[in-house]
């Protein structure tokens, strides 16, 4: 039988220094090539962890990792992203391929450094610092040499290595034009990353040419609003007639550029994105095409609303470990462009968790426009997001409407109960966010849009992809980071919760919540959480009128027997034999008063106090607190 091997590609005798170089190093490490494959040893954990260090990297790198694995699809192979520790942080590709290199660990969670793996493409590229291809038995290790790879590393906009994008093949298979492929879309995560820098507020496209502007060749640069530089790409140095790895960082305006700061600014307030001829420090000529930053549009005419003194998102609640986490979460990504997943149940907080995830970002003076997608019938929802012109379809508004998307411009628009969009509508949002154009119904053109993006469903929206419901490269591409809200009934600053409803509710006169009370309230499933909750305290609270002592009477009937159940019976007897107590203290020890409050015979309510201290004999009736 002919053996696998023969068919693979040799390595190419001089191929290279860099390959050689890369043996010796395995060697010098004490790898051995005939090494067996070790238990995984990374748990699930740190993959997670790593995801969520690496957010920015892998919400920008998701769309090129399946927009390349179109290209490659049906060619036994597949796109991967590593961090710059080389683990495998996300994988697109052929099923069949991903199953057989999982089994030498190609796959999210495995290290492909040099070290662990020997010779490979992620690795090598990591210790090169450049484009890198692998093939077959260039591999260190034997088990590797069914693989073709080629790796291009993603540099960091202030300079290092942030991670790896690689094209992995089965080796028989000819990787035509991968190298090109994986350091052409690196350069475009790069200039995403870039463009995308929470600080910047000018990003500027440079190129000596009007035609070549605009391109993925374009050179860099965001500025801070003083005119400081940030960061540039990596085709900056060369346009400045500077040696490559050359970083602009910490410049300022003058010192790169004869065209004074204030003039430029001006251009881009008049004349938007047209080309502007700007001048070099020490000679020369390049065009420039000048980004404001969303939310800091108008800095040139009016300074944008400083960030609030504390965190809106820490207003939440952050004494729940839970909410603590979704709230530490969200805070690492609110000055960033990342999509943001809400999941939790109905009522638990969703979308005041993503205005408050708004008003902490730097889009916090435009608009946070809200669509709640099962709330519009299916018909409708496209005109609603997109807008229509007048008469695109029967019932359009007169005057056409310019669509939710177009209304957020600038701003969050936040798609609520997004699980319940249709499978149609799906492939015309992942347009939307692909090209970040918008075409209204009945329109002829298509208008740009800038917008972050805040989803939120109560239905896990992994299991919706799982059965088909839900478009996997949309998921992928509204969850930059997922955040858990946790329901009310399993939150551990439920106290703290209930009373700052009631400030809120009754502001300046808060109320005391008898223990009975907040007893009850702790029993209650709340399968409405925070607003069920909110709605329960509102009608308390008119009830209350000017008492200033909340007790059981104030709370729905309904709650001593929806809440307690699921708690048993004892619980239950428990909380009616606090709330027998505490009406009989209000009344003074007046039993027929509190009985005739209760709506029980005074000998249920004796039985009810007899069971409160313990008395033998003291059955219990069965019934509600009204009941007897
Ligand atoms: N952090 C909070 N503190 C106090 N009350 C809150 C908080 N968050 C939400 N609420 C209350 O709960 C109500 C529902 O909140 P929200 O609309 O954010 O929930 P949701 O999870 O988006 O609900 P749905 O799943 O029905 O869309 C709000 O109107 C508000 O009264």
């Amino acid at each position: 039988m002919k053996n696998e091997d023969d068919e693979l590609p040799a390595p190419a005798g001089d191929a290279s220094d860099l390959i050689a170089r890369s043996w010796q190093r395995c060697r010098d490490a004490g790898l051995d090539a005939a090494q067996a494959l070790p238990v995984p040893a990374t748990p699930p954990k740190t993959l997670a962890d790593r995801l969520e260090a690496n957010a920015r990297l892998v919400a920008y790198a998701q769309p090129m990792l399946e927009g390349l694995y179109q290209h490659l699809a049906r060619s036994s192979s597949m796109v991967l992203l590593a961090d710059n520790a080389g683990m495998i942080l996300r994988a697109v590709g052929d099923a069949d391929f991903i199953a057989r290199a999982a089994r030498c660990h190609l796959q999210p969670g495995a290290v492909w450094s040099e070290a662990e793996m020997g010779t490979n493409a992620i690795g090598t590229a990591l210790v090169e610092r450049c484009t890198v291809a692998v093939v077959g038995r260039e591999h260190f290790l034997d088990r590797n040499r069914f693989l073709t790879c080629i790796s291009a590393p993603i540099l960091a906009p202030g300079g290092g290595v942030l991670g790896v994008l690689d094209i992995s093949g089965d080796a028989r298979v000819a990787q035509v034009h991968g190298a090109a492929l994986v350091e052409i879309n690196a350069g475009i995560i790069e200039n995403r990353l870039l463009e995308t820098l929470p600080d910047a507020a000018v990003v500027l496209r440079l190129h000596a040419t009007a035609e070549g502007l605009g391109s993925h060749l374009d050179g860099l640069l965001a500025l801070a609003d003083d005119g400081r530089c940030l960061a540039g790409n990596r085709r900056l140095p060369r346009l400045f007639g500077r040696p490559a790895g050359w970083s602009p960082a910490g410049a300022g305006f003058a010192e790169l550029f004869a065209t004074p700061w204030p003039a430029l600014l001006e251009h881009a307030c008049r004349r938007g994105e047209e080309p502007l001829a700007v001048r070099l420090r020490h000679g020369g000529e390049l065009l420039a095409r000048i980004g404001l930053r969303a939310g800091v549009r108008s800095f040139a005419v009016a300074a944008p609303p400083a960030a609030p003194a504390r965190c809106p998102l820490d207003e939440l609640g952050s004494e729940d470990p839970r909410m603590a986490e979704a709230i530490r979460r969200a805070k690492r990504i609110a000055e960033c462009d990342i999509p943001l997943l809400i999941q939790g149940e109905t009522g638990s907080g969703k979308e005041w968790f993503a205005q408050a995830f708004h008003k902490s970002g730097a889009r916090r003076a435009a608009p946070f426009v809200a669509v709640n997608c099962a709330a519009i019938p299916a018909t409708l929802i496209e005109a609603e997001l997109f807008g229509h012109v007048e008469g695109a379809f029967t019932g359009a508004r007169r005057s056409g409407a310019r669509g939710k998307i177009r209304e957020a411009d600038g701003g969050t628009l936040f798609l609520d109960e997004i699980g319940d969009m249709p499978l149609a509508l799906q492939a015309v949002l992942l347009r939307v966010l692909e090209t970040r154009r918008v075409a209204p119904l009945g329109g002829h053109g298509e208008e740009p849009v800038d917008f972050a993006l805040v989803c939120a469903s109560h239905q896990p929206l992994r299991a919706l992809v799982d059965h088909g419901q839900f478009r996997a490269d949309l998921f992928f591409r509204l969850s930059g980071m997922t955040v858990s809200l946790p329901p009310l009934r399993e939150r551990q600053d439920f106290d703290r919760v209930v009373r700052r409803i009631l400030a809120e509710e009754a502001p300046g006169r808060e109320p005391r919540v008898a223990p009975a009370a907040l007893d009850l309230l702790r029993r209650h499933d709340w399968p409405g959480n925070l607003r069920q909750l909110r709605n329960v305290l509102r009608l308390a609270v008119a009830l209350l009128g000017d008492e200033r002592l909340l007790t059981p009477d104030f709370l729905p009937a309904e709650l001593l027997d929806a809440g307690c159940r699921g708690h048993g019976e004892s619980g239950l007897r428990a909380v009616q034999i606090r709330l027998v107590q505490e009406t009989v203290e209000r009344h003074g020890g007046n039993i027929s008063a509190a009985a005739r409050e209760l709506g029980i015979t005074r000998t249920t309510l004796y039985r009810k106090l007899a069971e409160g201290r313990g008395e033998r004999g003291a059955a219990p009736d069965g019934g509600g607190a009204g009941g007897g």
